[in-house]
């Protein structure tokens, strides 16, 4: 079990990289913890399986280093590096038992047979695979056949991580959500490094304490999945975490007010000034759905605007709503009166983030 370490790492695919997009992965240096359990979540393309492979040594990264506990391994071969990976489709033998398929990592690594044995049965337990122990791996359904090769990664307690690169692509929705739990469980259990590459945020928040959200090649924010809901460190994250997404629009400062579009937005102080103070044409105010204080009746420091549609989801409901030229979205519980013509809205100080070129800025509320 290892603490894995990336130390200003890039990578590009290309001979002689020049600009910042003729990298898959963007210098970075990032640290995954001894025992943690990660996601990598970010859309198709943005260097997730790149990552992964550099990690496992597939691919050699162009620059910087990758630390195991504080040793380089850059040089050494996946079979030295000692991580387990399991791939989107199952990596087994199909003329072998699914016994002797789960064996085959610890008996390759010279495991005494009785703790292989006591191992596969573990395994089996757990991925509930015991009835097909004896079956011969190419008569297994394609879930099963999945399962045993997320049981090959599992097997051996001595590895430095598992990397698993979206290994419930191929299950049955069912299923999957089990196996989830599973995997987590397993973590719980026995207390390894575990990655996990995936473009679904649900996926990510069941599995993970800590995700790594990737865009264009770059982690942009690694945080607890509440985090990356409450105060997304990127433009990104606001708008790929949650459903709907975050809200942004431009605001600049007329005049002593901060304005989006032609509407004044009252907002704190602290907000004003460090929009005034941006030095930047792509200076955006967020703020999730949730967050947005919505009212039938005028209230103070309530901007009115026009209730376009209402989207019924049974506990809760989405409006659209548009002031001047700028659409919104806000999340209303079902207990909640609805507006039908006209909503009078607040955006409440600490659930507002402000965004320049595209990161958040911290803002002192006081
Ligand atoms: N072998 C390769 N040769 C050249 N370019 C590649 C190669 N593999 C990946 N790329 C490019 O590198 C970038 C990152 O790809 P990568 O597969 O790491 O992304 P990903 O996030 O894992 O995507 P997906 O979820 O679709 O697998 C993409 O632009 C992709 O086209």
């Amino acid at each position: 079990m290892a603490e894995i370490a990336l130390k200003s790492l890039a990578h590009s695919y290309l001979a002689n990289p020049g600009s910042p997009e003729d990298y898959a992965i963007r210098e970075m240096t990032h640290v995954w913890q001894q025992g943690g359990a990660y996601a990598l979540l970010g859309p198709s393309g943005c260097g997730k399986s790149t990552l992964l492979n550099i990690i496992s040594g597939l691919l050699e990264p162009s620059s910087g280093e990758v630390l195991f506990d504080g040793q380089v391994v850059n040089a050494l071969p996946p079979e030295e590096r000692n991580i387990a990976q399991v791939f989107q489709f199952p990596v087994i033998y199909d003329t072998m038992t699914v016994y002797d398929n789960l064996a085959f990592p610890l008996r390759n690594v010279g495991t005494p047979a009785d703790k292989v044995h006591e191992r596969v049965l573990e395994v089996a337990d757990v991925l509930d695979l015991t009835p097909q122990l004896k079956r011969k791996a190419k008569n297994l359904s394609a879930d099963e056949k999945q399962k045993v090769s997320m049981g090959r990664g599992l097997v051996r307690d001595d590895v430095s991580a598992i990397l698993f690169d979206e290994p419930l692509t191929v299950i049955d929705p069912q299923l999957k959500w089990k196996l989830r739990r599973k995997l987590k469980e397993i973590h719980q259990r026995f207390n390894i490094t575990m990655v996990y590459v995936t473009h679904d945020q649900l996926e990510a928040s069941t599995f993970a304490d800590k995700i790594a959200v990737m865009y264009e090649g770059q982690v942009v924010q690694f945080g607890t999945p509440r985090e990356l809901f409450e105060r997304p460190a990127h433009t990104f994250v606001g708008y790929f975490i949650g459903s709907p997404g975050m809200n942004l629009f431009d605001v600049r400062v007329r005049d002593g007010e901060v304005i989006a579009d032609d509407t004044v937005i009252p907002v704190g102080r602290g907000i004003h000034d460090a929009v005034a103070r941006a030095r930047s044409n792509n200076v955006r105010l967020g703020i999730r759905p949730e967050f947005v204080e919505v009212h039938g009746t005028p209230v103070e420091a309530g901007i009115e605007a026009v209730v376009e549609d209402v989207q019924d989801l049974g506990t809760y409901s989405i409006l659209s709503l548009r002031l001047g030229d700028i659409a919104l979205k806000a999340r209303i519980d079902e207990d909640s009166p609805v507006p039908s013509k006209s909503a009078y809205i607040r955006f409440p100080d600490e659930w507002v983030g402000l965004y320049v070129d595209e990161f958040r800025v911290e803002i002192d509320h006081e």
